[in-house]
This record gives C-alpha cells, sequence and structure tokens, in this order.
C-alpha cells in the first residue's frame, strides 16, 4: 500500500517553502530516501507521520488522508515514525514505553501490554524490558522506537537517520533488523549512508531542494554512475551526479 504525496506545500517560513507543490509516492517493501542536508527529507517524513499538515496538498495511505480529520486517527495507527532523536520517556521501563505508546495509538491498555512483549521479542529487547528506557544506549533506544511501531501494528514506518551516531556492529544489527522485519512492514529510511543499499532496500528516492531528483531500483541508482566506476564507489558517484546540494 503506498504512501502517496500529492500536490504537497509546507513552509516553516512564510517566503521559505521547503516542499512546493510535490507529488511523489513511495512504493512497497523498503525505499532509502537519500539527500542533501537541508534538502527536505525530515520535513517530507514528519508530514508522512501526521507530525505536520501541508498547507496545500494531500498525504495519503491507501485512502486514508492525513489531512482529512475524520481519517487521521486510522492514519496514524497505520503509520509509525521513528524521529532522528527517540526520546525515552521519563519514569518508565523499556516494556512500559513500548506499551504506553501502543495505548496512545488506540490499543486498550491490555492490548498494548500483551502485544509490547512480542514486539520487544523481534527486535532483541526482551532482556531490557524491565529497565527504564533511560538507561538504554542509542542503538537500543532505537530498536526501542521500532518496537514502539510494532507494537500498534503500523503497515508503514518511517525511520529518519535511524544509524547515525551508531558503531558498525550496531549499524549492523539495525541492518539485520529491518531486512528480517520488511517481509511484514513497508520501510521509509532517510539516511546519509549509501552503504549497503543493495543489501536492504527495493527503491531508491533522492530528494534535493524538495524536490525527487531519482526514483528507481538500487541497480538503476547504481547506473546512474559513469561507466567505468569501481564497484565500491557507484552509490557515492551515482548520488553525487544526481543533487546539487545544500544552498
Ligand atoms: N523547525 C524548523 N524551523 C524552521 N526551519 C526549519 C525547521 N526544520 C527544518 N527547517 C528548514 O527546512 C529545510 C529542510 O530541513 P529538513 O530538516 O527537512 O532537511 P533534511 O533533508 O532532513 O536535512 P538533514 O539531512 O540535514 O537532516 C532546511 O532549510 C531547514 O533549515
Amino acid at each position: 500500500m503506498p504512501l502517496r504525496f500529492t500536490d504537497c506545500s509546507f513552509s516553516y517560513r512564510a517566503d521559505t517553502p521547503v516542499l512546493d507543490h510535490l507529488t511523489v509516492d513511495f512504493p512497497e517493501g523498503c525505499t532509502v530516501l537519500l539527500g542533501p542536508n537541508g534538502a527536505g527529507k525530515s520535513t517530507l517524513l514528519s508530514l508522512g507521520a501526521s507530525a505536520l499538515a501541508p498547507s496545500t496538498g494531500s498525504v495519503t495511505l491507501g485512502r486514508a488522508d492525513s489531512v482529512r480529520r475524520r481519517d487521521r486517527r486510522a492514519y496514524r495507527q497505520r503509520v509509525g515514525w521513528l524521529p532522528q532523536d527517540v526520546k525515552p520517556i521519563p519514569a518508565l521501563t523499556v516494556r512500559e514505553q513500548a506499551a504506553y505508546v501502543g495505548w496512545l495509538k488506540g490499543l486498550s491498555k491490555s492490548e498494548a501490554w500483551d502485544r509490547s512483549a512480542d514486539a520487544l521479542n523481534r527486535v532483541r529487547l526482551t532482556e531490557l524490558g524491565g529497565r527504564k528506557s533511560h538507561e538504554l544506549s542509542g542503538g537500543q533506544l532505537r530498536r526501542l522506537g521500532i518496537a514502539q511501531t510494532l507494537v500498534h501494528q503500523a503497515e508503514v514506518v518511517l525511520l529518519d537517520e535511524p544509524t547515525a551516531g551508531l558503531d558498525p556492529v550496531q549499524r549492523g544489527v539495525f541492518r539485520d533488523l529491518l531486512a528480517e522485519l520488511s517481509t511484514s512492514v513497508h520501510f521509509i529510511v532517510s539516511t546519509h549512508q549509501t552503504d549497503d543499499l543493495a543489501a536492504i532496500y527495493d527503491t531508491v528516492i533522492v530528494f534535493d531542494r524538495g524536490q525527487p531528483v531519482f526514483r528507481g531500483s538500487v541497480a538503476e541508482f547504481f547506473s546512474a554512475a559513469p561507466a567505468g566506476t569501481a564497484y565500491e564507489r557507484r552509490a557515492e558517484s551515482a548520488y553525487r551526479g544526481l543533487v546539487r546540494g545544500e544552498v
């Protein structure tokens, strides 16, 4: 079920639109969103999560429109969001936090509590379930963020730079987790990391100055690199050829 932005505009300040009548859809599977600093990726994901509202246009998941008041609750249940800074909720344990977010999304307390056990198991945090969430490391906290989206069984999960600042081992853990979960959840991942694209993603979207400048398979993305580019430099080279960068 694709997430679709249709004719979407958004500005933080009246004179500088970040998104200007943008139309783009995110297909099923695992999609990576690449783009330079300031391109508008986080803004796009915040709109996708319905944490921000567009000034024109719509953001839809199937028939549910995030902008339409009567659809909003259902829309938010179907979409999970991991912003750049996942926040521990003071005084709550890891399991309580996962359950609490499920409850906020409309589950009953008992349902949220029951599902939190399975969600923590899927992100390999069961053993830390009784620990206070503010005691988690950055990598563990991000896995808790994913567990929160699993509790309310989001169909589409938006991850904003989920591996920034993680050590190589934790990055590997996260990558394996995405691969495992992507059989049942559609992921849209904003990142600056272009290694491992082929191992994780089905679709690449490159965003620059509020507009998509590339949308295709990983193989098509690689083929945007000049002929003869060394194998390990294809992603970087293709990317450089597509974007103009920060103003
Ligand atoms: N809260 C805010 N208030 C005002 N301007 C903002 C705010 N958040 C982002 N912007 C501006 O909106 C534009 C897009 O920012 P955004 O964070 O969406 O880009 P990004 O592609 O996610 O960048 P990065 O890769 O650095 O995270 C930038 O010019 C940024 O300065």
